[in-house]
C-alpha cells in the first residue's frame, strides 16, 4: 500500500478562457493533515470539485489509493471516446460503463467525502435525519425486506442510528439530534457537515474552509475534532483555510497554491518562511519582499 493516499498529476481546469488549474502537482500523505493554502482565487476550490467529481478536469490524473485498491477519479467521472476505444472492447466497455453510470457518487463510494465552503445540508431534516441519509449506501435497501421489517433490515437499521449517535458525539452534537439542521447555529452545523460526510465511512475528507464564520472557541473544538479523526480512526485530511493560526497549529503538512500552480510545499516552520508564499499573501513580487 502506498504511503500517499493522493496523487494528483499535471492537474489543470479551464472554464473557457479562464485557466484556473495550470499544471498541478501534489501528494497528499495516508494519515495526515494536509493543508491547500493560497490567496483569494487561487484555486483551492477548483482543486477540491475535481477532487471530488463536481469538476470534470481538463486533463491530469486524480489516482485515489485506499487500503482497497486504486480509484482513477478522472476516468469513474465518465470520460469522452478516445480513437484507441474502437480497437479495445473493454476499454470500450469500461468508458461506456462509467459514462453511464459513473458520476461523484462513486468518488464517495471509493473512501472520498467531503464538505463545502457553503454548507449543504438538509435544512429541514433533523440533525440524526441528516446522518441517516448520508448511510443510504451502506444501509439495507431491499425493498422487501423494509416492507417486511425483516430483522436483517432492522439490524441495519440500527447500526445506521449508532453510526450516526457516535459521529454526533465525537461533533459534540448529541444534545440537538432531533433539532432541525436549519435551526442550529453556524458552527453547529459545520461540525453536522463532517459528521455526516464520517458516516459516510471514508478514508479521506476534504473540508472546504470549515472555520469559515466560527469564533476562537468553536475554532477551537473544529480543530479538535480535526485531530481526533486523524488520531483515532487514522481519517486522512484535505483541508482548504484562510484561519492561518489553525493551520500552523494542526497541519502536518501545507500546500500553497497560487494562480492555478503550487508554489511551495512543507511544513508549517517551512511555510511560514516561504519568501513565494509571503509574496503571493502580500500581493507583491518576490524581490520586494524584505524578511
Ligand atoms: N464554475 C466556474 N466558472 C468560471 N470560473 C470559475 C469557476 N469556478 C472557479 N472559477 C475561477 O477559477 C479561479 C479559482 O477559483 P477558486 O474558487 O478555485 O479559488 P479559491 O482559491 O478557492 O478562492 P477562495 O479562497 O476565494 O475561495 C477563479 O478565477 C474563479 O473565478
Amino acid at each position: 500500500m502506498s504511503d500517499m493516499i493522493l496523487n494528483v498529476e499535471h492537474l489543470m481546469m479551464h472554464f473557457g478562457g479562464i485557466k484556473a488549474l495550470n499544471d498541478v502537482n501534489l501528494e497528499v500523505r495516508r494519515g495526515s493533515i494536509t493543508a491547500l493554502i493560497g490567496p483569494n482565487g487561487a484555486g483551492k476550490t477548483t482543486v477540491f470539485n475535481c477532487l471530488t467529481g463536481f469538476y470534470k478536469a481538463s486533463g491530469g490524473n486524480i489516482l485515489f489509493n485506499t487500503s482497497e485498491k486504486t480509484t482513477n477519479v478522472i476516468q469513474i467521472l465518465g470520460q469522452k471516446f478516445q480513437p484507441g476505444d474502437w480497437v479495445n472492447p473493454a476499454q470500450l466497455s469500461s468508458r461506456l460503463f462509467y459514462k453511464m453510470f459513473g458520476g461523484t457518487h462513486l468518488v464517495n463510494r471509493a473512501g472520498l467525502a467531503r464538505t463545502f465552503q457553503n454548507i449543504r445540508l438538509f435544512r429541514d431534516m433533523s440533525v440524526v435525519e441528516n446522518l441517516l441519509v448520508a448511510q443510504h449506501m451502506q444501509v439495507n435497501r431491499n425493498l422487501l425486506a423494509g416492507v417486511l421489517n425483516t430483522p436483517a433490515y432492522r439490524r441495519a437499521e440500527s447500526r445506521a442510528l449508532d453510526r450516526a449517535f457516535y459521529w454526533l458525539e465525537v461533533v459534540e452534537l448529541v444534545d440537538c439530534a432531533n433539532r432541525l439542521a436549519g435551526e442550529m447555529s453556524y458552527g453547529q452545523q459545520r461540525r453536522l457537515e463532517i459528521a455526516r460526510a464520517m458516516c459516510t465511512a471514508p478514508e479521506m475528507i476534504c473540508l472546504d474552509e470549515p472555520a469559515a464564520g466560527l469564533n476562537p472557541v468553536e475554532t477551537r473544538t473544529l480543530s479538535k475534532i480535526i485531530r481526533f479523526l486523524r488520531d483515532h480512526h487514522n481519517i486522512t485530511v484535505l483541508l482548504i483555510e484562510h484561519d492561518m493560526g489553525m493551520v500552523m497549529e494542526i497541519s502536518d503538512h501545507i500546500i500553497v497554491l497560487d494562480h492555478g500552480d503550487v508554489i511551495a510545499q512543507g511544513n508549517p516552520e517551512q511555510i511560514q518562511h516561504d519568501e513565494k508564499v509571503i509574496a503571493a499573501y502580500l500581493g507583491t513580487d518576490e524581490d520586494e519582499v524584505h524578511l
